[in-house]
Protein backbone atom coordinates (compact mmCIF):
# COMPACT_ATOMS: atom_id res chain seq x y z
CA UNK A 1 0.00 0.00 0.00
CA UNK A 2 1.47 3.45 -0.80
CA UNK A 3 0.68 4.71 2.49
CA UNK A 4 2.30 2.26 4.30
CA UNK A 5 5.51 3.36 6.44
CA UNK A 6 8.55 1.63 6.93
CA UNK A 7 10.88 2.46 9.35
CA UNK A 8 14.19 0.12 10.50
CA UNK A 9 15.03 0.94 13.88
CA UNK A 10 17.92 -0.03 16.64
CA UNK A 11 17.98 -0.50 20.37
CA UNK A 12 20.42 0.85 23.03
CA UNK A 13 22.41 -2.15 24.08
CA UNK A 14 22.22 -3.13 27.49
CA UNK A 15 18.68 -1.62 27.59
CA UNK A 16 16.98 -5.04 28.98
CA UNK A 17 20.13 -5.41 31.46
CA UNK A 18 19.27 -1.72 32.82
CA UNK A 19 15.86 -2.71 33.36
CA UNK A 20 15.94 -6.52 35.05
CA UNK A 21 16.03 -5.52 38.35
CA UNK A 22 12.38 -3.41 38.17
CA UNK A 23 11.16 -5.65 35.56
CA UNK A 24 10.94 -8.45 38.15
CA UNK A 25 9.84 -6.91 40.74
CA UNK A 26 6.78 -5.46 38.58
CA UNK A 27 5.86 -8.04 36.15
CA UNK A 28 4.57 -10.82 38.41
CA UNK A 29 2.53 -8.08 40.29
CA UNK A 30 0.35 -7.85 36.59
CA UNK A 31 -2.45 -9.55 36.54
CA UNK A 32 -1.77 -10.77 33.00
CA UNK A 33 1.46 -12.35 34.60
CA UNK A 34 0.85 -16.28 33.51
CA UNK A 35 3.82 -17.92 36.05
CA UNK A 36 2.02 -16.96 39.67
CA UNK A 37 3.55 -18.35 42.32
CA UNK A 38 7.07 -19.09 40.65
CA UNK A 39 9.90 -16.55 41.27
CA UNK A 40 11.70 -14.69 38.02
CA UNK A 41 15.16 -15.52 37.85
CA UNK A 42 16.08 -13.60 34.42
CA UNK A 43 14.93 -12.47 31.28
CA UNK A 44 15.53 -12.99 27.71
CA UNK A 45 14.96 -10.25 24.90
CA UNK A 46 13.24 -12.23 22.30
CA UNK A 47 12.65 -8.41 20.45
CA UNK A 48 13.48 -4.81 20.76
CA UNK A 49 12.03 -2.17 18.83
CA UNK A 50 12.71 1.65 19.74
CA UNK A 51 9.03 3.19 18.36
CA UNK A 52 10.37 7.09 20.06
CA UNK A 53 13.58 7.39 20.66
CA UNK A 54 14.28 8.18 24.58
CA UNK A 55 14.13 12.38 24.37
CA UNK A 56 14.23 14.20 27.23
CA UNK A 57 10.55 14.14 26.96
CA UNK A 58 9.45 10.54 25.98
CA UNK A 59 10.78 7.27 24.76
CA UNK A 60 8.66 4.36 24.04
CA UNK A 61 10.19 0.79 23.59
CA UNK A 62 8.02 -2.37 22.67
CA UNK A 63 9.67 -5.47 24.02
CA UNK A 64 9.72 -9.06 23.77
CA UNK A 65 10.67 -10.79 26.78
CA UNK A 66 10.99 -14.28 27.84
CA UNK A 67 10.58 -14.28 32.02
CA UNK A 68 12.58 -17.18 33.03
CA UNK A 69 11.39 -18.84 36.42
CA UNK A 70 12.38 -20.73 39.21
CA UNK A 71 10.39 -24.30 38.53
CA UNK A 72 8.35 -25.96 41.34
CA UNK A 73 6.97 -29.26 41.39
CA UNK A 74 3.71 -29.62 39.22
CA UNK A 75 4.75 -26.47 37.92
CA UNK A 76 5.70 -28.59 34.65
CA UNK A 77 8.90 -29.41 33.41
CA UNK A 78 12.17 -28.03 33.93
CA UNK A 79 13.58 -27.82 30.47
CA UNK A 80 10.80 -25.23 29.39
CA UNK A 81 11.01 -22.29 28.35
CA UNK A 82 10.07 -19.35 30.02
CA UNK A 83 6.52 -17.11 28.57
CA UNK A 84 7.25 -14.73 26.54
CA UNK A 85 5.43 -11.58 27.16
CA UNK A 86 5.05 -8.03 25.60
CA UNK A 87 5.76 -5.28 26.97
CA UNK A 88 5.17 -1.37 26.27
CA UNK A 89 7.99 0.53 28.09
CA UNK A 90 7.82 4.00 28.05
CA UNK A 91 10.90 6.31 29.31
CA UNK A 92 10.65 9.49 30.83
CA UNK A 93 12.49 12.52 32.65
CA UNK A 94 10.12 12.40 35.45
CA UNK A 95 6.31 10.97 35.62
CA UNK A 96 3.26 13.27 35.78
CA UNK A 97 0.91 12.71 38.66
CA UNK A 98 -1.70 11.15 36.17
CA UNK A 99 0.78 8.46 35.25
CA UNK A 100 1.70 7.76 38.47
CA UNK A 101 -0.41 3.92 38.61
CA UNK A 102 1.60 3.28 35.53
CA UNK A 103 5.02 3.99 37.00
CA UNK A 104 7.73 0.47 36.50
CA UNK A 105 10.48 2.37 38.76
CA UNK A 106 13.45 4.45 38.64
CA UNK A 107 16.61 2.98 36.47
CA UNK A 108 20.15 2.72 37.99
CA UNK A 109 22.34 2.37 35.05
CA UNK A 110 22.32 1.27 31.77
CA UNK A 111 21.28 3.13 28.89
CA UNK A 112 18.35 4.35 30.79
CA UNK A 113 19.70 5.03 33.60
CA UNK A 114 18.01 8.20 36.01
CA UNK A 115 15.11 8.05 33.49
CA UNK A 116 11.84 6.89 35.02
CA UNK A 117 9.79 3.57 33.40
CA UNK A 118 6.49 3.28 33.00
CA UNK A 119 3.92 0.72 31.59
CA UNK A 120 2.99 3.34 28.21
CA UNK A 121 -0.57 2.04 27.17
CA UNK A 122 -1.65 4.25 29.84
CA UNK A 123 -0.12 7.09 28.20
CA UNK A 124 -1.92 8.75 25.51
CA UNK A 125 0.82 9.78 22.77
CA UNK A 126 1.98 5.54 22.60
CA UNK A 127 -1.56 4.60 22.39
CA UNK A 128 -2.09 7.44 19.53
CA UNK A 129 1.55 5.78 18.25
CA UNK A 130 -0.14 2.40 17.90
CA UNK A 131 -3.48 3.49 16.38
CA UNK A 132 -2.26 5.56 13.54
CA UNK A 133 0.65 2.98 12.62
CA UNK A 134 -2.26 0.10 12.21
CA UNK A 135 -3.80 3.05 10.22
CA UNK A 136 -1.37 3.58 8.16
CA UNK A 137 0.07 -0.14 7.78
CA UNK A 138 3.52 0.53 9.08
CA UNK A 139 6.68 -1.38 9.69
CA UNK A 140 8.71 -0.80 12.20
CA UNK A 141 11.62 -2.89 13.01
CA UNK A 142 10.69 -6.55 13.14
CA UNK A 143 6.73 -5.36 14.01
CA UNK A 144 4.24 -5.23 11.04
CA UNK A 145 0.97 -3.46 11.15
CA UNK A 146 -1.94 -4.69 9.27
CA UNK A 147 -5.53 -3.92 8.12
CA UNK A 148 -8.81 -4.97 6.58
CA UNK A 149 -8.44 -2.77 3.41
CA UNK A 150 -12.66 -2.24 3.33
CA UNK A 151 -12.65 -0.99 6.62
CA UNK A 152 -11.78 2.58 7.59
CA UNK A 153 -9.90 3.87 10.76
CA UNK A 154 -10.81 7.68 11.32
CA UNK A 155 -7.80 9.25 12.54
CA UNK A 156 -6.93 11.26 15.87
CA UNK A 157 -9.44 8.90 18.03
CA UNK A 158 -8.88 9.69 21.47
CA UNK A 159 -7.67 6.42 23.59
CA UNK A 160 -8.52 5.50 27.13
CA UNK A 161 -7.02 1.84 28.69
CA UNK A 162 -9.27 -0.38 29.99
CA UNK A 163 -8.88 -1.01 33.68
CA UNK A 164 -10.85 -3.71 34.03
CA UNK A 165 -9.07 -7.14 35.22
CA UNK A 166 -8.19 -8.83 32.34
CA UNK A 167 -5.87 -11.68 30.83
CA UNK A 168 -4.80 -8.96 28.63
CA UNK A 169 -4.55 -4.93 28.13
CA UNK A 170 -7.01 -3.14 26.06
CA UNK A 171 -7.43 0.53 24.80
CA UNK A 172 -10.64 1.62 23.71
CA UNK A 173 -9.91 4.37 20.75
CA UNK A 174 -12.65 7.24 21.12
CA UNK A 175 -15.54 4.46 21.69
CA UNK A 176 -15.36 3.47 18.10
CA UNK A 177 -12.47 0.47 18.29
CA UNK A 178 -10.80 -1.47 21.06
CA UNK A 179 -7.14 -2.75 20.88
CA UNK A 180 -6.32 -5.83 22.50
CA UNK A 181 -2.56 -6.09 23.39
CA UNK A 182 -2.26 -9.53 23.67
CA UNK A 183 0.19 -9.93 26.68
CA UNK A 184 1.87 -13.65 26.99
CA UNK A 185 2.63 -13.97 23.05
CA UNK A 186 3.75 -17.56 21.11
CA UNK A 187 4.71 -17.57 17.75
CA UNK A 188 1.60 -19.23 15.30
CA UNK A 189 -1.99 -18.75 14.60
CA UNK A 190 -3.46 -16.91 17.08
CA UNK A 191 -7.21 -18.14 17.29
CA UNK A 192 -8.38 -14.45 18.81
CA UNK A 193 -7.74 -13.08 14.88
CA UNK A 194 -8.41 -16.17 13.25
CA UNK A 195 -11.64 -16.63 14.23
CA UNK A 196 -13.33 -13.67 14.17
CA UNK A 197 -11.50 -13.07 10.88
CA UNK A 198 -13.17 -16.53 9.62
CA UNK A 199 -16.66 -15.67 10.94
CA UNK A 200 -16.56 -11.74 8.93
CA UNK A 201 -15.50 -13.54 6.36
CA UNK A 202 -19.03 -16.01 6.68
CA UNK A 203 -20.82 -12.93 7.74
CA UNK A 204 -21.71 -13.91 11.23
CA UNK A 205 -23.14 -10.42 12.84
CA UNK A 206 -22.46 -11.98 16.56
CA UNK A 207 -18.42 -11.12 16.52
CA UNK A 208 -16.84 -7.86 16.11
CA UNK A 209 -15.05 -8.06 12.75
CA UNK A 210 -11.55 -7.28 12.79
CA UNK A 211 -10.37 -4.26 11.96
CA UNK A 212 -6.57 -4.48 12.06
CA UNK A 213 -3.93 -6.07 13.87
CA UNK A 214 -0.38 -6.17 15.19
CA UNK A 215 2.48 -8.97 14.76
CA UNK A 216 6.05 -9.32 15.20
CA UNK A 217 8.01 -11.34 12.53
CA UNK A 218 10.53 -13.43 13.35
CA UNK A 219 14.05 -14.28 11.69
CA UNK A 220 14.01 -18.05 10.49
CA UNK A 221 16.19 -20.03 12.30
CA UNK A 222 19.99 -20.53 10.33
CA UNK A 223 19.20 -22.94 7.47
CA UNK A 224 15.52 -23.53 7.64
CA UNK A 225 13.43 -23.20 4.53
CA UNK A 226 10.53 -21.59 6.32
CA UNK A 227 9.86 -18.50 7.09
CA UNK A 228 9.36 -18.42 11.13
CA UNK A 229 5.70 -17.90 11.72
CA UNK A 230 5.30 -14.51 13.52
CA UNK A 231 4.00 -13.50 16.98
CA UNK A 232 0.28 -12.16 16.68
CA UNK A 233 0.63 -8.76 19.05
CA UNK A 234 -2.69 -7.43 18.89
CA UNK A 235 -6.46 -7.01 17.34
CA UNK A 236 -8.51 -3.63 16.84
CA UNK A 237 -12.22 -4.30 16.43
CA UNK A 238 -15.49 -2.19 16.33
CA UNK A 239 -16.02 -1.28 19.81
CA UNK A 240 -20.10 -2.35 21.20
CA UNK A 241 -20.86 1.22 22.85
CA UNK A 242 -22.89 1.26 25.72
CA UNK A 243 -22.53 -2.72 26.12
CA UNK A 244 -22.73 -4.43 29.17
CA UNK A 245 -21.23 -7.91 29.59
CA UNK A 246 -23.13 -11.27 30.49
CA UNK A 247 -21.66 -11.42 33.89
CA UNK A 248 -22.34 -7.63 35.03
CA UNK A 249 -26.14 -8.64 33.73
CA UNK A 250 -26.25 -11.84 35.58
CA UNK A 251 -25.11 -10.58 38.61
CA UNK A 252 -27.37 -7.19 38.52
CA UNK A 253 -30.51 -9.36 37.92
CA UNK A 254 -29.26 -11.47 40.66
CA UNK A 255 -29.30 -8.80 43.03
CA UNK A 256 -32.37 -7.66 41.93
CA UNK A 257 -34.12 -11.32 42.67
CA UNK A 258 -35.19 -11.21 38.76
CA UNK A 259 -34.69 -14.23 36.76
CA UNK A 260 -32.49 -14.43 34.08
CA UNK A 261 -34.32 -17.16 31.60
CA UNK A 262 -34.79 -14.87 28.33
CA UNK A 263 -31.24 -13.99 28.50
CA UNK A 264 -30.23 -17.00 28.85
CA UNK A 265 -32.42 -18.61 26.17
CA UNK A 266 -31.16 -15.57 23.85
CA UNK A 267 -27.38 -16.50 24.70
CA UNK A 268 -27.77 -20.43 23.87
CA UNK A 269 -28.85 -19.19 20.53
CA UNK A 270 -26.28 -17.08 19.60
CA UNK A 271 -23.61 -19.22 21.15
CA UNK A 272 -25.51 -21.56 18.47
CA UNK A 273 -25.02 -19.22 15.35
CA UNK A 274 -21.81 -18.10 16.05
CA UNK A 275 -20.78 -22.61 15.93
CA UNK A 276 -23.21 -22.86 13.08
CA UNK A 277 -20.65 -20.29 11.54
CA UNK A 278 -17.57 -21.21 12.49
CA UNK A 279 -18.46 -24.89 11.29
CA UNK A 280 -19.22 -23.24 7.49
CA UNK A 281 -16.19 -21.25 7.65
CA UNK A 282 -13.87 -23.86 9.27
CA UNK A 283 -12.97 -27.60 8.52
CA UNK A 284 -15.28 -30.45 10.74
CA UNK A 285 -14.09 -33.63 11.78
CA UNK A 286 -15.22 -37.36 13.02
CA UNK A 287 -13.89 -38.30 16.33
CA UNK A 288 -13.61 -41.75 16.65
CA UNK A 289 -12.44 -44.00 19.56
CA UNK A 290 -8.24 -42.68 19.23
CA UNK A 291 -9.35 -39.25 19.05
CA UNK A 292 -11.78 -39.50 22.45
CA UNK A 293 -8.54 -41.42 23.94
CA UNK A 294 -6.41 -38.61 23.29
CA UNK A 295 -8.57 -36.00 24.49
CA UNK A 296 -9.65 -37.76 27.61
CA UNK A 297 -6.05 -38.43 28.23
CA UNK A 298 -5.47 -34.67 27.83
CA UNK A 299 -9.00 -34.09 30.76
CA UNK A 300 -7.33 -36.68 33.17
CA UNK A 301 -3.67 -35.55 32.47
CA UNK A 302 -5.02 -32.06 33.28
CA UNK A 303 -6.84 -33.22 36.56
CA UNK A 304 -4.05 -35.06 37.74
CA UNK A 305 -1.55 -31.79 37.41
CA UNK A 306 -4.70 -29.78 39.54
CA UNK A 307 -4.87 -32.33 41.91
CA UNK A 308 -0.96 -32.15 42.59
CA UNK A 309 -1.35 -28.28 42.36
CA UNK A 310 -4.70 -27.82 44.72
CA UNK A 311 -4.76 -30.68 47.62
CA UNK A 312 -8.55 -29.16 48.04
CA UNK A 313 -8.92 -31.57 44.68
CA UNK A 314 -7.56 -34.93 46.05
CA UNK A 315 -10.73 -36.34 47.85
CA UNK A 316 -12.66 -35.85 44.65
CA UNK A 317 -10.48 -37.56 42.20
CA UNK A 318 -11.89 -40.77 41.63
CA UNK A 319 -15.22 -39.43 41.30
CA UNK A 320 -14.10 -36.69 38.81
CA UNK A 321 -11.63 -38.85 36.49
CA UNK A 322 -15.24 -41.67 36.53
CA UNK A 323 -16.80 -38.01 34.12
CA UNK A 324 -13.29 -39.09 31.78
CA UNK A 325 -13.68 -42.97 31.63
CA UNK A 326 -17.52 -43.07 31.27
CA UNK A 327 -17.12 -41.03 27.83
CA UNK A 328 -14.03 -43.45 26.90
CA UNK A 329 -16.22 -46.26 27.49
CA UNK A 330 -18.84 -44.59 25.26
CA UNK A 331 -16.58 -44.33 22.53
CA UNK A 332 -14.95 -47.80 22.91
CA UNK A 333 -18.71 -49.12 22.23
CA UNK A 334 -18.21 -47.37 18.83
CA UNK A 335 -20.40 -44.09 19.64
CA UNK A 336 -18.55 -40.88 17.40
CA UNK A 337 -18.66 -37.10 18.01
CA UNK A 338 -18.25 -34.17 15.61
CA UNK A 339 -15.77 -31.89 16.05
CA UNK A 340 -15.10 -28.58 14.79
CA UNK A 341 -13.58 -24.98 15.72
CA UNK A 342 -14.63 -23.59 19.06
CA UNK A 343 -14.60 -20.32 21.24
CA UNK A 344 -12.37 -23.02 23.97
CA UNK A 345 -12.98 -20.17 27.06
CA UNK A 346 -16.84 -18.75 26.74
CA UNK A 347 -18.43 -17.36 29.92
CA UNK A 348 -20.86 -14.79 30.46
CA UNK A 349 -17.45 -12.27 30.77
CA UNK A 350 -17.06 -13.05 26.69
CA UNK A 351 -20.87 -12.19 26.08
CA UNK A 352 -21.61 -8.20 25.39
CA UNK A 353 -25.10 -6.99 24.97
CA UNK A 354 -25.82 -4.05 23.15
CA UNK A 355 -28.54 -1.56 24.22
CA UNK A 356 -30.49 -2.65 21.57
CA UNK A 357 -30.54 -6.38 23.40
CA UNK A 358 -28.11 -8.40 20.68
CA UNK A 359 -25.95 -10.42 21.86
CA UNK A 360 -22.31 -10.36 20.50
CA UNK A 361 -19.20 -13.19 21.84
CA UNK A 362 -16.14 -11.92 22.04
CA UNK A 363 -12.22 -13.44 22.92
CA UNK A 364 -11.61 -16.08 21.09
CA UNK A 365 -8.54 -16.80 22.38
CA UNK A 366 -8.97 -19.91 24.13
CA UNK A 367 -7.83 -20.75 27.60
CA UNK A 368 -4.61 -18.75 27.69
CA UNK A 369 -2.80 -21.31 29.85
CA UNK A 370 -3.23 -24.19 26.79
CA UNK A 371 -0.79 -24.58 24.40
CA UNK A 372 -1.68 -22.94 21.03
CA UNK A 373 -1.87 -26.12 19.08
CA UNK A 374 -4.67 -27.75 21.00
CA UNK A 375 -6.21 -24.35 21.41
CA UNK A 376 -6.53 -24.19 17.24
CA UNK A 377 -8.02 -27.91 17.33
CA UNK A 378 -11.68 -28.88 16.49
CA UNK A 379 -13.44 -29.91 19.34
CA UNK A 380 -17.26 -31.04 19.96
CA UNK A 381 -19.40 -27.78 20.38
CA UNK A 382 -20.37 -28.66 24.17
CA UNK A 383 -16.84 -27.73 25.28
CA UNK A 384 -18.19 -23.93 25.13
CA UNK A 385 -22.08 -24.84 26.45
CA UNK A 386 -20.28 -26.43 29.41
CA UNK A 387 -18.11 -23.33 29.59
CA UNK A 388 -21.49 -21.37 29.83
CA UNK A 389 -23.43 -24.01 32.40
CA UNK A 390 -20.51 -23.45 34.59
CA UNK A 391 -20.66 -19.41 34.21
CA UNK A 392 -24.47 -19.65 35.46
CA UNK A 393 -23.33 -21.76 38.42
CA UNK A 394 -20.60 -19.17 39.11
CA UNK A 395 -22.65 -15.87 39.03
CA UNK A 396 -25.33 -17.81 41.24
CA UNK A 397 -22.75 -19.24 43.93
CA UNK A 398 -20.70 -15.72 43.88
CA UNK A 399 -23.99 -13.94 46.01
CA UNK A 400 -24.81 -14.74 49.31
CA UNK A 401 -26.86 -16.97 49.85
CA UNK A 402 -26.25 -18.69 46.69
CA UNK A 403 -28.69 -18.91 44.58
CA UNK A 404 -28.45 -22.83 42.79
CA UNK A 405 -32.09 -22.60 41.43
CA UNK A 406 -31.47 -19.56 39.37
CA UNK A 407 -29.04 -21.72 37.70
CA UNK A 408 -30.94 -24.30 37.06
CA UNK A 409 -33.22 -22.36 34.98
CA UNK A 410 -30.78 -20.10 33.19
CA UNK A 411 -28.90 -23.68 32.29
CA UNK A 412 -32.07 -25.08 31.13
CA UNK A 413 -32.58 -22.24 29.07
CA UNK A 414 -29.57 -21.75 27.91
CA UNK A 415 -29.57 -25.64 26.49
CA UNK A 416 -32.99 -24.31 25.37
CA UNK A 417 -31.99 -21.61 22.95
CA UNK A 418 -29.15 -23.66 21.69
CA UNK A 419 -31.24 -26.04 20.28
CA UNK A 420 -33.72 -23.76 19.11
CA UNK A 421 -30.88 -22.25 16.65
CA UNK A 422 -28.66 -25.49 16.49
CA UNK A 423 -31.23 -28.10 16.02
CA UNK A 424 -29.84 -30.22 18.80
CA UNK A 425 -30.22 -29.95 22.20
CA UNK A 426 -26.63 -30.56 24.11
CA UNK A 427 -28.81 -31.92 27.06
CA UNK A 428 -29.04 -35.24 24.93
CA UNK A 429 -25.31 -36.10 25.26
CA UNK A 430 -24.76 -36.17 28.98
CA UNK A 431 -21.67 -38.10 29.22
CA UNK A 432 -20.28 -35.73 26.91
CA UNK A 433 -21.25 -32.35 29.10
CA UNK A 434 -20.03 -34.00 32.30
CA UNK A 435 -17.15 -34.32 30.68
CA UNK A 436 -16.27 -30.80 29.45
CA UNK A 437 -18.15 -29.86 32.66
CA UNK A 438 -15.50 -31.68 34.94
CA UNK A 439 -12.62 -30.38 32.90
CA UNK A 440 -14.19 -27.01 32.90
CA UNK A 441 -14.21 -26.72 36.78
CA UNK A 442 -10.77 -28.49 36.98
CA UNK A 443 -9.42 -25.84 34.83
CA UNK A 444 -11.29 -23.08 37.34
CA UNK A 445 -9.88 -24.70 40.46
CA UNK A 446 -6.58 -24.62 39.09
CA UNK A 447 -7.05 -20.56 37.61
CA UNK A 448 -8.46 -19.44 40.97
CA UNK A 449 -5.91 -21.28 43.28
CA UNK A 450 -3.27 -19.09 40.34
CA UNK A 451 -5.15 -15.98 40.44
CA UNK A 452 -8.02 -15.61 42.86
CA UNK A 453 -7.52 -18.06 45.79
CA UNK A 454 -10.73 -16.22 47.32
CA UNK A 455 -12.81 -17.46 44.37
CA UNK A 456 -11.63 -21.55 45.13
CA UNK A 457 -15.23 -22.29 47.10
CA UNK A 458 -16.78 -21.73 43.56
CA UNK A 459 -15.38 -24.47 41.60
CA UNK A 460 -14.89 -26.84 44.44
CA UNK A 461 -18.65 -26.81 44.82
CA UNK A 462 -19.10 -27.91 41.23
CA UNK A 463 -16.19 -29.88 41.63
CA UNK A 464 -17.97 -32.04 44.27
CA UNK A 465 -21.51 -31.92 42.63
CA UNK A 466 -19.41 -33.20 39.28
CA UNK A 467 -17.19 -36.23 41.10
CA UNK A 468 -20.67 -37.47 42.68
CA UNK A 469 -23.19 -37.50 39.82
CA UNK A 470 -20.88 -40.43 38.34
CA UNK A 471 -21.69 -42.38 41.58
CA UNK A 472 -24.61 -45.08 41.60
N1 LIG B 1 -15.71 -5.28 20.86
C1 LIG B 1 -15.87 -4.87 22.11
N2 LIG B 1 -16.76 -3.90 22.42
C2 LIG B 1 -16.93 -3.46 23.69
N3 LIG B 1 -16.22 -3.91 24.73
C3 LIG B 1 -15.30 -4.88 24.49
C4 LIG B 1 -15.09 -5.41 23.17
N4 LIG B 1 -14.12 -6.35 23.23
C5 LIG B 1 -13.75 -6.40 24.53
N5 LIG B 1 -14.46 -5.53 25.28
C6 LIG B 1 -14.30 -5.29 26.73
O1 LIG B 1 -12.96 -5.55 27.11
C7 LIG B 1 -12.89 -6.59 28.08
C8 LIG B 1 -11.69 -7.48 27.81
O2 LIG B 1 -11.77 -8.08 26.54
P1 LIG B 1 -11.32 -9.58 26.30
O3 LIG B 1 -11.24 -9.82 24.83
O4 LIG B 1 -12.20 -10.51 27.09
O5 LIG B 1 -9.84 -9.55 26.90
P2 LIG B 1 -9.05 -10.56 27.87
O6 LIG B 1 -8.58 -11.69 27.01
O7 LIG B 1 -7.94 -9.71 28.35
O8 LIG B 1 -9.99 -11.00 28.98
C9 LIG B 1 -14.23 -7.33 27.95
O9 LIG B 1 -14.64 -7.92 29.15
C10 LIG B 1 -15.18 -6.23 27.52
O10 LIG B 1 -15.67 -5.54 28.65
O1 LIG C 1 -9.42 -13.69 31.20
P1 LIG C 1 -10.47 -14.48 30.49
O2 LIG C 1 -11.78 -13.76 30.45
O3 LIG C 1 -10.02 -14.97 29.15
O4 LIG C 1 -10.79 -15.83 31.33
C1 LIG C 1 -10.14 -16.18 32.53
O5 LIG C 1 -10.65 -15.40 33.62
C2 LIG C 1 -12.03 -15.61 33.96
C3 LIG C 1 -12.34 -14.77 35.18
O6 LIG C 1 -12.18 -13.42 34.90
C4 LIG C 1 -12.30 -17.07 34.27
O7 LIG C 1 -13.73 -17.24 34.42
C5 LIG C 1 -14.24 -17.79 35.63
O8 LIG C 1 -14.80 -16.73 36.40
C6 LIG C 1 -15.91 -16.04 35.77
C7 LIG C 1 -16.41 -15.01 36.77
O9 LIG C 1 -15.42 -14.04 37.02
C8 LIG C 1 -17.02 -17.03 35.41
O10 LIG C 1 -18.06 -16.36 34.71
C9 LIG C 1 -16.48 -18.15 34.54
O11 LIG C 1 -17.49 -19.09 34.29
C10 LIG C 1 -15.31 -18.81 35.26
O12 LIG C 1 -14.72 -19.81 34.41
C11 LIG C 1 -11.87 -17.94 33.08
O13 LIG C 1 -12.08 -19.31 33.43
C12 LIG C 1 -10.38 -17.67 32.80
O14 LIG C 1 -9.97 -18.42 31.67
Amino acid sequence: MSEAVTRTVTTPPGLLASLDPLLREWLPRQRWFAGKGRPVTGFGLVAATELLPPTAKLGLYHLLVRAHQQVLPGHGAPEQPGDCYQLLIGVREALPPRLAPALIGHVTQGPLAGRTVYEALHDTRPADLLLEALRTQARIGGLRFERDPHREIRPGLVPRLVTAEQSNSSVVYGDTFILKLLRRVVPGINPDLELPLALARADCPRVPPPTAWMVADREPPAGASQPAEPYVLGVLQPFVQGATDGWELALRELAKGEDFVAEARALGRATAEVHTALARALPTVTLGHSQLRLMVDGMTERLEAAVHAVPALRPHASGLRSAFTALDDLAAEGRTWTAQRVHGDLHLGQCLRSPAGDWSLIDFEGEPARPLAERRMPQPTVRDVAGMLRSFDYAARSVDPAQPEWADRCRAAYCSGYAEAAGRDPRTDPVLLRAYETDKAVYEVLYEARHRPEWLPVPLTAVRRLAASGLT
